[in-house]
């Protein structure tokens, strides 16, 4: 993209990250969704997690990796934000890229276990060890999807994700984000944090989105009720016709 173009479809979309959603506000609409709305954490990470892989179909195509397979490193923490992870994972699997997790830290929730199951029952592998060094992470994937922390990360990181984010920031293949910057303050973002190509936003922007410098932007997480985008006066741009994502940047 020149600079010119880029810098006024960035100016647009900084324009409606002015009602990007604060920590307390992104919490909140998730908690509405379950309580007052009665979806299952189930169905909504199965659309978020669709969404994730779509968006990296869109960024990078099959046919853009210079290896084969297809390689993609997913790496998924210890919430949420695994969980949408491990889905993006199973769906990557199925539009023909060669998807391995790295799961550190396994909640013992049935969610979970399930979401592991199925990848696994799909031949995905799980790396036990993470990579060290950021040049073998290089050499064996052409993506890494960081799925580490979402909305509710908070504090200094702690180990193992201090390690495998110190790695990260040194690699050179695509990073593409799910709903925020692992390690980045939800709100503030983090200067010298991680420095992804593509950021998935899922629902609704957060804070921290403006510092995003990366290529692509997404929004995804098509499954909000009107009436719950106009308690939280979310203003959501129109998703183009059935799509599941919608391209910021
Ligand atoms: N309604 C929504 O918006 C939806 C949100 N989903 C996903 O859920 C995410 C939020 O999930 P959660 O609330 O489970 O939280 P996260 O996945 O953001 O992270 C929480 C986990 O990280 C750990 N953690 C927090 N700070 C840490 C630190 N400094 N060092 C090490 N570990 C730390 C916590 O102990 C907890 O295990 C969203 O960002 C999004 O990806 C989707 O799954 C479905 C729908
Ligand atoms: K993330």
């Amino acid at each position: 993209m020149d600079e010119e173009r880029r810098q006024n479809v960035a100016y647009q979309y900084l324009c409606r990250l002015e009602e990007a959603k604060r920590q307390e506000e992104a919490q909140a609409v998730d908690q509405e969704l379950f309580t007052e709305y009665k979806f299952s954490v189930d169905q909504l990470m199965e659309l978020a997690g669709l969404s994730c892989a779509t968006a990296i179909a869109k960024a990078y195509p099959l046919d853009s990796f210079t290896m084969s397979p297809p390689a993609v490193l997913v790496v998924c923490g210890p919430g949420n934000n695994g969980g949408d992870g491990l889905v993006c994972a199973r769906h990557l699997k199925m539009f023909g890229y060669h998807p391995t997790v790295h799961y550190p830290k396994h909640p013992s929730k049935p969610l979970f276990g399930g979401l592991t199951t199925q990848c696994q029952k799909m031949d995905i592998p799980f790396l036990t060890e993470f990579p060290a060094e950021a040049a073998l992470i290089d050499g064996l994937y052409g993506l890494v999807v960081d799925a580490i922390f979402g909305f509710s990360f908070k504090g200094a990181v702690r180990e193992p994700f201090r390690s495998i984010l110190s790695t990260l920031q040194r690699v050179t293949v695509p990073i593409a984000s799910i709903d925020i910057p692992s390690g980045w303050d939800v709100e503030k973002g983090r200067a010298d944090g991680l420095k992804p190509d593509t950021l998935i936003s899922l629902t609704a922007p957060k804070k921290a989105a403006v510092h995003f410098s990366g290529r692509y932007h997404f929004l995804g997480g098509r499954f909000v009720p009107m009436a719950l985008q106009e308690k939280y006066s979310l203003n959501l741009p129109p998703y183009p016709g059935t799509e599941c994502i919608l391209q910021l940047l």
